[in-house]
């Protein structure tokens, strides 16, 4: 059953009974007072015209129309959604603001559930929302599941029928037993049983001295309101009790009424339209009931033409100041309701939670830790829900460092070079040597990573000529082939012992390289290989030639490893970018999806701030981060040996920042786009890009001036330069003494060595 045991028989009372059980209703106390309002999505051409409303306290006032006429545009502005643009307009005593969404309940036209909850998980969301404690939350949750009789508060929102998911959006409106009740269309798509289950409710809520707002499309059934408002085109045609109209304009039903109605405010146009385009603000027109033969003037108060705006405001500027912010803050209004609420037998003010210390404190303005930590943990919940995806989420950066690590683990090796050795050798009864077959068995076993670097194809196929070994590179059966000439040992022995200068001399003691140069990083790699093996002969021969002669440059590292790794390049960037990628993508489609099922406004309509709901995301996301993180950061250092030189910490706080600066991204594709598809567009364009230019990949200062401008202005471009020094850097810094433990240091290198300097 729907209607609770002392609503028994409410539904069949008068206003005046009704009324009467409230107790003593001022006819001037109202819940919402609206006069000369204008308003709409579009400040140069408001929608809405001339607004003027009463509802009384304890009352249903229907709002009837027709689509596009303009009722969901009034609730929003009345619920603090939507800013009038002009005019005069209080709710529950006051200018209304988002606020003071605790004291007001709204079922949205969509169902504006998430999907993925539970009825409880549902209900005890918004009711940590709307202030309320846990075992106020769950004796509300057993009133509300036998009230509206819903489904088992286990069952997901998914799995409901159409009516019950209706219902359960009623129950979330109605938790926090608010004053004020705002319905959009409730009982569009309800089957009839279930429509007259909701009227009977909400009249015997009246009872109570609960305001109820309603929109329907369905006339005939605003019949049961106290008040009843016509509106078409941003419009009030006329409002008052559904009776009284249908008596003032002599028609049986609303219908008809609201078809007359209409119809006259058609004929007004007309006649505008083919008089004058003056100001018109009152019509007095004459009915003619053709029924009853019955003459009734009727005033019909119809506001100013939209083209008229300007000239009204010339006409009365105070009239559409009402967005200066004196106004806002002071209403026009004055106050009674709330002392007047003392007299009802439903005291909110009892009601309302008492706030903490913290909550009455300055920072309690711009957010409350519950609602936070309610947004946090409905969406945890949500996460829960798909724990394959969850678990993706956590491993999957953790799975692509690891793929990275093992790929960028080592230079490259088993290159498929060959040695055409022609070298002939010196034999003096002193020394017994063949250079070039030095330079074989060196290159042969030089190695930096797990094998030798070149996979010498000496053995297995022979080349005969140098033309052969040409033909083996363009086809690609080689990378490249080393030509070490006939007398290169006496040419390279004259040359460097005698330090000739013979042209001749010096170009038979040089071994041509022939190379595939379109895979640069293999090249760099021989280069680098060939280079090393022959300082290695050279030390090895002990001919008297030093290793500086051959090499005149000696490496050191300052920072780093002297034989440095891409790895160490690479990974402290990538560690960035998948920190920022994840965090942006996550937030950016989870911002879109609450956009799309219209949660957003339902939430904030609870008096939820943004600030709230952006901490609640950005606390979700840190969980999964540090997860992703508690992953990562051993595979990288402990599974691959890439030692954090500097501060760990700040290592973790680099990732956090970073993640952050993700979410807000996120957050601001979230505002901007409006479907999930967008969103992962504009999350992967970021990811790629981010992963080019950050500097992760190859070294900003290779990239032209105007893209090294972009790439420095992206915040994993800075991130990265920060983790890769972080972990290269032998310079450690204590957290808690900080940027001044650095700066002391700094000048006492400076001071004493006057020229070493740390650049943190
Ligand atoms: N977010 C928006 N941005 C711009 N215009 C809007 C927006 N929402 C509604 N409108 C426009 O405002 C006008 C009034 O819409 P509103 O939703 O108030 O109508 P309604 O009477 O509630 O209709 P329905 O009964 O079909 O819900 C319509 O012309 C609509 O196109």
């Amino acid at each position: 059953m729907i209607l609770s045991s002392d609503s028994k028989g409410s539904e069949n009372l008068g206003i005046d009974e009704r009324t009467h059980l409230l107790g003593s209703i001022d006819d001037s106390e109202y819940h919402v007072k609206i006069d000369n309002l204008y308003g709409g999505y579009d400040v140069l051409d408001p929608f809405l015209k001339n607004i003027r409303m009463r509802v009384k306290r304890g009352h249903i006032y229907s709002l009837l129309g027709p689509s596009a006429a303009g009722k969901t545009t009034i609730l929003k502005i009345i619920l603090g959604l939507l800013r009038p643009i002009s005019g005069k307009i209080e709710v529950l005593g006051n200018t209304p603001t988002i606020k003071q969404g605790e004291r007001i309940g709204y079922m949205p036209q969509d169902l504006s559930l998430y999907q993925e909850l539970t009825i409880g998980q549902t209900l005890y969301f918004y009711g940590k929302l709307m202030g309320m404690c846990s075992s106020l939350i769950n004796k509300r949750i057993k009133v509300l599941s036998e009230t509206l009789d819903l489904p088992p508060k286990k069952f997901l929102i998914s799995n409901l029928s159409g009516g019950q998911k209706r219902r359960t959006s009623f129950a979330v409106a109605m938790l926090h037993e608010p004053e004020l009740l705002i319905l959009d269309e409730p009982t569009v798509g309800v089957d009839p049983i279930l429509r007259e289950k909701i009227w009977k409710y909400i009249r015997d809520l009246t009872k109570k001295g609960v305001t109820i707002m309603i929109t329907t499309h369905y006339i005939e059934e605003a019949i049961d309101g106290d008040s009843v408002c016509f509106v078409r085109n941003g419009e009030i045609l006329d409002e008052g009790p559904p009776r009284d109209l249908m008596e003032k304009y002599n028609f049986g039903t609303l219908e008809k009424t609201f078809c007359f109605l209409c119809q006259q405010r058609d004929n007004r146009f007309k006649a505008v339209d083919t008089e004058s385009n003056s100001l018109i603000e009152t019509t007095q027109f004459e009915h003619n009931n053709m029924t009853n033969g019955n003459q009734n003037n009727c005033v019909l108060n119809i506001g100013p033409d939209e083209n008229n705006l300007e000239e009204l405001k010339k006409k009365d500027p105070h009239q559409f100041n009402w967005t200066d912010s004196e106004n806002i803050e002071n209403p026009r209004f004055v106050s009674e309701s709330e002392d007047k609420n003392e007299h009802h037998n439903y005291n909110w003010k009892k009601k309302r939670k008492k706030k903490t210390k913290f909550e009455k404190a300055f920072l309690s303005r711009f957010f409350t830790p519950t609602k936070i930590f309610a947004n946090s943990k409905m969406k945890c919940e949500i996460l829960l829900r798909f724990p394959l995806v969850l678990f993706l989420l956590i491993i999957i950066p953790g799975i692509i460092v690891w793929i990275a690590s093992t790929a960028f683990a080592h230079d490259p090796y088993h290159i498929s070079f060959y040695i055409f050795n022609e070298d002939e050798g010196v034999k003096t009864p002193n020394v017994t040597l063949n250079v070039g077959d030095e330079i074989t068995a060196a290159l042969k076993k030089f190695q930096t990573g797990p094998s030798p670097i070149f996979d010498l194809r000496n053995g297995e196929t022979q080349y005969n000529s140098l033309a052969e070994l040409w033909d083996a590179v363009r086809m690609g059966d080689l990378i490249g082939y080393m030509h070490i000439k006939k007398e290169f040992s006496y040419a390279s022995i004259e040359r460097f012992t005698k330090c000739s200068t013979n042209k001749t001399l010096i170009e038979k003691s040089i071994a041509d390289v022939y190379l595939d140069m379109s895979n640069m990083e293999i090249i760099v790699s021989i280069e680098k290989a060939l280079e090393n093996s022959f300082v290695e002969i050279c030390a090895k021969l002990e001919q008297g030639i030093s290793t500086k002669e051959f090499l005149p440059i000696d490496l050191k590292a300052v920072y780093g490893t002297p034989v440095p790794s891409f790895k160490t390049f690479v990974l402290p960037s990538l560690i960035m970018v998948i920190s920022f990628s994840f965090a942006l993508f996550l937030t950016s489609i989870g911002v879109v999806r609450e956009k799309i099922l219209g949660v957003i406004e339902r939430i904030f309509v609870t008096g939820t701030s943004t600030l709230d709901v952006v901490l609640g995301i950005i606390s979700t996301n840190l969980l999964t981060l540090f997860l992703q993180l508690g992953i990562l950061f051993p595979i990288v250092i402990y599974g691959f040996g890439v030692k954090c030189e500097g501060n760990f910490v700040l290592l973790v706080l680099d990732a956090v920042l970073i993640a952050i600066t993700g979410m807000s991204g996120g957050l601001l594709i979230g505002f901007l786009v409006g479907h999930e598809f967008e969103a992962m567009v504009f999350s992967f364009c970021f990811f790629f890009l981010n992963l080019s230019i950050s500097g992760g990949s190859w070294p900003n200062e290779a990239q032209p001036a105007w893209l090294r401008t972009i790439s420095m202005s992206l915040p994993t471009t800075h991130s990265s330069l920060l983790s890769r020094s972080i972990m290269t850097f032998t310079f450690k810094i204590d957290l808690n003494l900080g940027i001044l433990h650095a700066i002391r240091l700094d000048v006492a290198l400076v001071q004493e060595e006057k020229k070493a300097r740390i650049i943190f």
